[in-house]
C-alpha cells in the first residue's frame, strides 16, 4: 500500500460553510417578510430515502427554512401522489418542493407535474430544457454539488478534460450540459454501459466523475495520477455506503471526495441553494416583501 497523497474534497465541511452563507440570505429574506419553506413527498418506506428526506429537514431548520413534510404509505397511488403535488404547487408556504425518487409510480408524470418555479431539484423537464438551452434555471443538486466541491478547492475545471461515468437523468447527463457550458468551458467524456474501453477514456482525464452506481467500478489502475476523482455512487454492501471509487484510487489521485462525506453532503447544500433562490426569484418577480 502506497501512501494517500491526495487531498482530500470534504463535502461535510464545505456543506457546513455553505449553510452559513444561506442563513445570511435567508435573514434578508425574513427582512423582507418571505421565509422559504421546503415540501417534500415521500413514497414508501425505504429507509435510505427517509434518511435523506429527515437530512434535509434538519438541514433546513438550521438555516431557517421551514418544513412541510408529506409521507406517503407505500399502497399510495399515482393520483394520490399527484393530488399531493397539487396542494404543495398552490400552497404559498411552499416556496419550493422535490419528490424524493424512487417513488414506484410514473416519475416522468410526477416531475412534469411539480410547478417548475418550485421544481428545486431541477429536473422538471423544462428546467432540464433550459439548461440544453443554456437559459438560468434551477440546476439538478447533486451535478451542480460535484461542480461547487471542485471550484471551492480550487481543481481547474476550465479547458479540463472531465470524464463522467453515467447518462442517468439526476446526474450523469445533466452534468454533461453543465460542464460544456462557457462558464465551465470543461471538454467533457460521458461514459456509459455500451463504452467499449472505459479504463482508456478514464486515463486521460483531469478530472473523473463516477455516477454509474457500480461499486468499486474505477480502479486505481484507471486513473491518471493528480487528477481528481469525484465518488458519487450511493450502493449499500453489508449495510455500508459503497461508492463507485476503489479506496486505492487516493493513492495516486490529486484529489478525491470522500464517501460518505463527499457528494451526499453537496447534494443537500445546492438543495438548500435552490429552495433559497427560489425564494429570492419570487420575491424579485412578485415585489412581495
Ligand atoms: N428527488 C430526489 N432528490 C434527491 O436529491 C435524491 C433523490 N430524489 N433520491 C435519492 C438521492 C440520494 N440523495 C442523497 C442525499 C444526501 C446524501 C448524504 O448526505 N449522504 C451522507 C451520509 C449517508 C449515510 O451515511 O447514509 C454522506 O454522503 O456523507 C446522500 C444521498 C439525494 N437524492
Amino acid at each position: 500500500m502506497s501512501p494517500v497523497t491526495a487531498r482530500i474534497l470534504d463535502g461535510s465541511a464545505t456543506l457546513k460553510s455553505i449553510k452559513h452563507e444561506l442563513a445570511e440570505r435567508v435573514a434578508r429574506l425574513a427582512e423582507r417578510g418571505v421565509v422559504p419553506g421546503l415540501g417534500t413527498v415521500l413514497v414508501g418506506d425505504d429507509p435510505g430515502s427517509h434518511w435523506y428526506v429527515n437530512a434535509k429537514h434538519k438541514d433546513c431548520a438550521e438555516i431557517g427554512i421551514t418544513s412541510i413534510r408529506r409521507d406517503l404509505p407505500a399502497t399510495a397511488t399515482q393520483a394520490e401522489v399527484e393530488a399531493v403535488i397539487d396542494e404543495l404547487n398552490a400552497d404559498p408556504a411552499c416556496t419550493g418542493f422535490l419528490v424524493q425518487q424512487p417513488t414506484g409510480l410514473d416519475e416522468m408524470a410526477l416531475l412534469s407535474r411539480v410547478d417548475p418555479e418550485k421544481d428545486v431539484d431541477g429536473l422538471h423537464p423544462m428546467n432540464l430544457g433550459w439548461l440544453a438551452l443554456g437559459k438560468p434555471a434551477p440546476l439538478p443538486c447533486t451535478p451542480m454539488g460535484c461542480v461547487e466541491l471542485l471550484r471551492r478547492f480550487d481543481v481547474p475545471i476550465a479547458g479540463a478534460k472531465v470524464v463522467v461515468i453515467g447518462r442517468g437523468l439526476t446526474v450523469g447527463r445533466p452534468l454533461g450540459l453543465i460542464l460544456t457550458r462557457k462558464s465551465e468551458n470543461a471538454t467533457v467524456t460521458l461514459c456509459h454501459t455500451g463504452t467499449r474501453d472505459l479504463a482508456a477514456e478514464v486515463i486521460q482525464a483531469d478530472i473523473v466523475i463516477a455516477a454509474a452506481g457500480v461499486p468499486g467500478i474505477v480502479t486505481r489502475e484507471m486513473v491518471k495520477p493528480g487528477a481528481a476523482v469525484l465518488d458519487v455512487g450511493v450502493s449499500r454492501v453489508d449495510g455500508k455506503i459503497a461508492g463507485d471509487v476503489a479506496p486505492d484510487v487516493a493513492e495516486v489521485a490529486g484529489w478525491v471526495s470522500p464517501n460518505p462525506g463527499g457528494v451526499g453532503p453537496m447534494t443537500r447544500a445546492l438543495l438548500l441553494t435552490n429552495i433559497v433562490e427560489a425564494a429570492e426569484a419570487h420575491v424579485d418577480h412578485t415585489g412581495q416583501g
